[in-house]
């Protein structure tokens, strides 16, 4: 068995990295899991990441793991005028430039893409009581009465699903890799949508997320998080000087899984499948599915506070289609164009998208009224 560490520098945020470790036990594995890309000068070569492979012998350590936790907070920074006045130039607010936005879906249909946590709910310390508001359940119901709706989020499918409460909405959980359309009465035709490609992923999550329960339980504060296709190891309410502690616990679990990575959140490390799929994948997937996968008679509305994010908003600059919303009150580097700085102002931007369609459409019906 070899040992390596891989670190993953994101090329935009420079914060997310990775790691696997060649496994002792490949039977868990069928030969349809698509293995790490390791070129000879220790490159990892995938679509979006570039990963440096540092080699390391028992016990140590896989550096900057907390540095980028330290770092991955964004209310520990705290930008100069200079910094804010540059970043509301080039990232404006979604809200201002809100009839330029609209002026970009002439003629084409509105499809939005909804994150959970820290878009449509506030962050909170305990990640089972982060609730959305009902008025903000119904400006998303409202959206959907209009325009094809999706909530793609890293929790568990049935987890968000259980905070949003709406059937008619597509959802995207673990990070993208559980998808399913619209329970059965919303559904146009008979067709169901469903995507999992991580599905032989579970026996070893399952496994991972015992292993990790188990080791970090002595830390106060700590806790992992089940989310069916990834885990989520949570330190937002781990005191500072114990972050080392638990980042050396959970990289001293998944040092065995090669086909694991980790990656990060908002005080939270997620490990997840090295498989090539994230938010990204799944917004083309959701894309494909409602009929526009080549279509240039769409415009979907992403909207998003996190860095697992930034997949999706790099897929719209790709397809150099749609808006890109990022969600934060500070300078972030970010592939978005707009910005909301709070759920609330999610929220006024999701209620004037219905009252500006309610308005097109009486006008219409007015226009067709007056030709009549
Ligand atoms: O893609 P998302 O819907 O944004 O999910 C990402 C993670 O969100 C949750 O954790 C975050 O929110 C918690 C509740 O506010 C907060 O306590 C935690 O510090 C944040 O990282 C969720 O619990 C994770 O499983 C998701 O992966």
């Amino acid at each position: 068995m070899t040992n390596q560490s891989m670190v993953i520098s994101d090329t935009q945020s420079g914060l997310a990295m990775a790691m696997a470790v060649a496994r002792s036990d490949p039977a868990l594995f069928s030969s349809a899991v698509p293995k790490p890309l390791i070129s000879p000068n220790g490159y990892f070569s995938g679509k979006k990441v570039l990963i440096k492979l540092e080699s390391f012998g028992n016990g140590a350590r896989i550096n900057g793991l907390l540095d980028s936790m330290r770092a991955s907070s964004p209310t520990r920074r705290s930008p100069d005028s200079e910094d804010q006045n540059s970043w509301t130039l080039h990232h404006p607010s979604a809200l201002s430039m809100f009839e330029e936005i609209m002026k970009a879906s002439e003629g084409k249909q509105i499809a939005v893409f909804l994150d959970y946590d820290g878009t449509l709910s506030p962050i909170v310390d305990d990640p089972d009581r982060a609730f959305m508001t009902n008025e903000m359940r119904d400006a998303v119901k409202d959206v959907a009465k209009y325009f094809p709706t999706a909530i793609v989020s890293g929790r568990c499918r049935t987890k968000v699903y259980n905070f949003v409460k709406l059937s008619e909405l597509y959802y995207a959980g673990s990070h993208g890799m559980d998808i399913k359309g619209p329970a059965k009465g919303h559904r146009k035709g008979n067709q169901t949508v469903l995507c999992q490609p991580a599905r032989e992923f579970l026996p070893m999550i399952d496994e991972v997320y015992k292993a990790l329960t188990e080791k970090v339980k002595y830390i106060p504060g700590a806790l992992v998080e089940n989310n069916k296709f990834c885990l989520s190891v949570h330190y937002r309410c781990v005191e500072e000087k114990r972050w080392g502690e638990l980042a050396d616990e959970v990289k001293s679990v998944i040092k065995d899984y090669q086909q694991l990575r980790l990656s990060q959140g908002r005080k939270v490390l997620e490990i997840r499948p090295t498989i090539k799929w994230d938010k990204g994948d799944a917004l083309e997937f959701l894309l494909e599915s409602l009929g526009f996968a080549e279509s240039s008679n769409v415009l979907p509305v992403y909207i998003g506070d996190d860095r697992t994010d930034e997949d999706a908003f790099k897929v719209l600059r790709k397809r150099e289609q749609g808006i890109g919303i990022l969600v934060s009150k500070v300078p972030k580097e970010t592939s978005a164009s707009y910005t909301l700085q709070e759920p609330l102002e999610v929220m006024q931007f999701l209620k004037r998208l219905v009252e500006w369609k309610k308005m097109s459409l009486s006008l219409l019906r007015h226009l067709e009224s007056c030709r009549g």
